[in-house]
């Protein structure tokens, strides 16, 4: 077994930049357990958005390991990479990016049939799931009928469709006001430890921080001052 369900061992990411190349991410290593949620902090550029495309294994780091609930993502290709996104990973980026035609049931159904399971269970599970992120009685509205924070209460769930063992989450405050952001955070805290994920929380928003299980904070493309919060 694994200690830690998400771990980035060692992660170094450039950029073709002009002649030369921009060090986006500098020897990066992070852990996170089942369970806990680590908020990643940091200014502009610093190499946030960076850090979550290596972890999702959407962009391939110039060296360093992401093993993922204990599959170590390095010699795999992608096809074998896109299978893990599906299964393990749940990955909540900034902009909701729902289908616009769909209700928010059916965006949850659409991530189930991707991974072949049956339409029956799948709508059980959308349902539930919906409910979990407190929309039980909006599963029949499209993205134009929600709000904001409705909508990203539907990217969250989606994430968890397909149970992953790890959600990213990018900057799910950033639109909201900070009621709703708060709102956001304590629902992603309550879905981290209920469904086991290893969560990462990239934000640029510094309220609400203390109520993480740990804080780490990037600048220039290296990670510091890791504080864990809990006990
Ligand atoms: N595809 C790319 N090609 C070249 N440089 C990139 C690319 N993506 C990001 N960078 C650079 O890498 C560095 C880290 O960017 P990144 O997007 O990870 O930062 P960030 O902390 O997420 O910023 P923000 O908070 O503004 O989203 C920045 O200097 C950025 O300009």
């Amino acid at each position: 077994m694994t200690a830690s369900t998400l771990l980035l061992d060692d992660i170094t990411l450039t950029y073709p930049d002009g002649e030369g190349r921009l060090t986006a991410l500098d020897a990066v290593s992070l852990t996170v357990d089942a369970g806990t949620v680590t908020a990643c902090v940091g200014p502009s550029g610093s190499g946030k958005s960076s850090l979550l495309a290596v972890a999702a294994t959407l962009v391939t780091p110039d060296s360093g390991r992401v093993v993922v609930a204990g599959t170590d993502t390095t010699g795999l290709g992608p096809a074998e990479k896109a299978a893990l996104r599906r299964t393990r990973l749940g990955i909540v980026f900034q902009q909701p990016n729902l289908l616009p035609s769909l209700t928010a049931a059916e965006q949850l159904q659409v991530m189930a049939h991707l991974a072949g399971r049956r339409p029956r269970a799948a709508r059980d599970h959308a349902l539930e799931l919906l409910a979990a992120v407190g929309l039980a009685d909006q599963a029949h509205r499209r993205p134009h009928q929600l709000s904001g924070g409705q909508r990203q209460r539907v990217n969250i769930a989606r994430a968890l469709m397909n149970e992953p063992a790890v959600l990213l989450v990018d900057e799910p405050t950033s639109a909201l006001d900070h009621e709703r952001g708060a709102a956001i955070l304590d629902l992603l805290l309550s879905l981290t430890r209920d469904r086991g994920t290893a969560t990462v929380l990239v934000t640029h928003d510094r309220a609400h921080l203390e109520r993480m299980d740990a804080v780490v904070t990037m600048a220039d493309g290296r990670l510091g001052a890791a504080r864990a919060t809990a006990g």
